[in-house]
């Protein structure tokens, strides 16, 4: 028997970020957004625990226990008293190293799986408090739809949306890692006083109502990380102009980067934007998808 589980990747809307806790994380006002871009976790009972992957990026995923779905299938398995025996099967369409959660995609949609195939009958919260063990992000995997995510990021709100935004995302030619963007944010942050982070309220207001144009209004310099990932990978700076260039109404670095996002007024503005992103010759491959996208879901 198998279970199939899809979940999508995210973008960030905002991300204020505050001072280096003593723990190393950051406190966070996380705003998060589902947007249509899925990877999809398969399981199947197996005489131990295995991973594999496909898709373009399958090559950078690691297939030992360091991958967040392993790791997903073992935390749940010892809670409960069982061998983690599972083939989990990954079908990765969602950019790796991009900032939009991949890994902590397939962490939630292995845990929200393996429950299902086991039989477990976990709540809600225990899953929501197993996948904040797993990472920061992983919370928001399985809910999905958008949250403002405080804390490190794990402890959610969910947000109203009034309507579906069109997004265009261009992944870089490298990725970034998440640890070393935030020791950048840190580093050129030293000397300096770095406010508590709290959410917009014009950027939750433009959410709630659905309007491109206040959210288009909202997002330049909502993201603390972007200034970090650009000192990191200055030629972000290049796609960002190109899809400046190209109509897109806002442009934002997606969480810790590296994958760069552009916010269009609506189906056929993507496809525009997508098109001159795609010449411009600024980045490896560019994707269209809508927000918000449902969280984990059994196929
Ligand atoms: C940049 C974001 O993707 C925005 O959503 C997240 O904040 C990162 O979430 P994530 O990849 O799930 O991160 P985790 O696996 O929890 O943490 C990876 C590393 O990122 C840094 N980290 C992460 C979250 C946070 N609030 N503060 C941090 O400083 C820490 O160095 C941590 O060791
Ligand atoms: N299932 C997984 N898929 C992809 N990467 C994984 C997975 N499990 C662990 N990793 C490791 O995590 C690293 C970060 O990959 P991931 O795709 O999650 O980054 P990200 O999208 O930038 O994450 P985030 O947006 O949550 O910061 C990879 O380089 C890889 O070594």
């Amino acid at each position: 028997m198998s279970v199939t589980v899809r979940v999508p990747a995210k973008v960030n809307v905002q991300l204020a970020v505050g001072a280096a806790r003593p723990d190393g994380f950051h406190d966070l006002a996380n705003v998060f957004l589902a947007v249509g871009l899925y990877d999809e976790v398969t399981v199947t009972a197996a005489d131990g625990l295995r991973v594999t992957c496909a898709g373009p990026d399958a090559g950078q995923v690691p297939l030992d226990r360091t991958n967040l779905a392993a790791r997903a299938a073992l935390v749940l398995a010892e809670r409960y008293g069982r061998d983690a025996d599972v083939h989990i099967h990954i079908a990765k369409d969602i950019p790796v190293a991009g900032g939009m959660a991949g890994g902590s995609a397939d962490g939630a949609g292995a845990l929200l799986a393996c429950d299902a195939l086991w039989g477990t009958g976990a709540s809600r919260e225990e899953l929501l408090d197993i996948c904040a063990e797993l990472g920061s992000d992983v919370p928001f995997s399985l809910v999905g739809g958008a949250a403002l995510g405080t804390g490190r990021g794990e402890r959610l709100t969910e947000l109203e949306v009034g309507g579906t935004f069109h997004w265009v995302f261009a992944m870089a030619s490298r990725g970034l890692s998440t640890p070393a963007v935030f020791r950048e944010f840190d580093r050129l942050g030293e000397g300096r006083e770095i406010p508590e982070p709290v959410a917009s309220r014009e950027l939750l207001d433009a959410l709630a109502k659905g309007d491109v144009d206040a959210l288009a209004a909202a997002v330049p310099d909502s993201n603390d990380l972007q200034p970090a990932a650009l000192s990191l990978f200055p030629e972000l700076a290049d796609t960002l102009a190109a899809g400046r260039a190209a109509g897109a109404l806002a442009t934002l670095v997606s969480g810790s980067g590296p994958t760069t996002a552009f916010l269009a007024r609506d189906a056929e503005a993507a496809d525009v934007i997508a098109g001159s992103l795609r010449a411009s010759g600024t980045c490896r491959t560019v994707r269209r998808a809508a927000g918000p996208a449902p969280g984990a879901t059994v196929l």
